[in-house]
């Protein structure tokens, strides 16, 4: 059997969020007790919170919703670029183009070690320099540890309108802490959430046989 990593934050209480962001809860409806059979829990979170996937609703009025995206981007080969070099910002000069040469997907790590208990303000932004080139390349998809593509105050969000620009799809706060660089399988399908500008996803990456 080939193996599995599992690339997703955990969901709870305590999850960092953007900001000004209400905490993820799960909330208990009901408990199995005198009459009750089942135990039937909700949750409320924020559609950035995690590792989730940005619908293109969310940098542009006319963009499609979780909902109504194709999937293709979310599933199928990619690969794993080490960017941890790469200082505030990953440049293009910070990767490697012959590792991407031929890739649909892209994941780009920049965390030595993921912060699974704190909001981190300084996370690695990339630049939409970058972002234009992968698509020109023909990148549907890119994805990274970090919270976001842009930094934390930026009101223009470039790297964002350059994924748009070239119709890619984002995945953002994966978990990359343990995943050698390389090809792998992506499966990383966002929930088809009506009207949604983003939705919580069950990453992983597969060995490739
Ligand atoms: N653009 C960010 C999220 C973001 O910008 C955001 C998320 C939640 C609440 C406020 C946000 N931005 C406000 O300027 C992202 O990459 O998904
Ligand atoms: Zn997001
Ligand atoms: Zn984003």
């Amino acid at each position: 059997m080939s193996r599995i990593w599992d690339i997703s934050q955990p969901l709870h209480a305590g999850v960092p969020v953007w900001p000004g962001e209400p905490a993820f809860a799960l909330h208990s409806h009901a408990v199995i007790g005198d009459g009750c059979p089942v135990n039937v829990g909700g949750m409320s979170t924020p559609l950035h919170a995690g590792t989730h996937g940005d619908a293109p609703l969310h940098y542009a009025n006319d963009g499609v919703s979780s909902a109504d995206s194709d999937l293709d981007p979310y599933i199928g080969p990619c690969v794993l670029i080490d960017v941890r070099h790469a200082q505030g910002r990953v440049e293009v000069g910070d990767i490697d183009w012959d590792a991407v040469a031929g890739a649909e997907r892209v994941l780009l790590r920049t965390y030595e070690t993921f912060p699974h208990h704190v909001w981190d303000s300084d996370f690695t932004a990339i630049a939409a320099e970058v972002i234009a080139r992968l698509g020109g390349m023909g990148v549907r998809l890119i994805g990274t540890d970090a919270a976001s593509l842009d930094p934390e105050q930026s009101k223009t969000l470039d790297a964002h309108q350059a994924v748009k620009a070239a119709d890619m799809r984002i995945l953002e706060g994966l978990v990359l802490d343990d995943v050698p660089s390389g090809r792998y399988e992506l499966i990383a399908l966002p929930l088809r959430i009506v009207g949604a500008d983003a939705s919580p996803v069950r990453a992983i990456l597969r060995e490739l046989a």
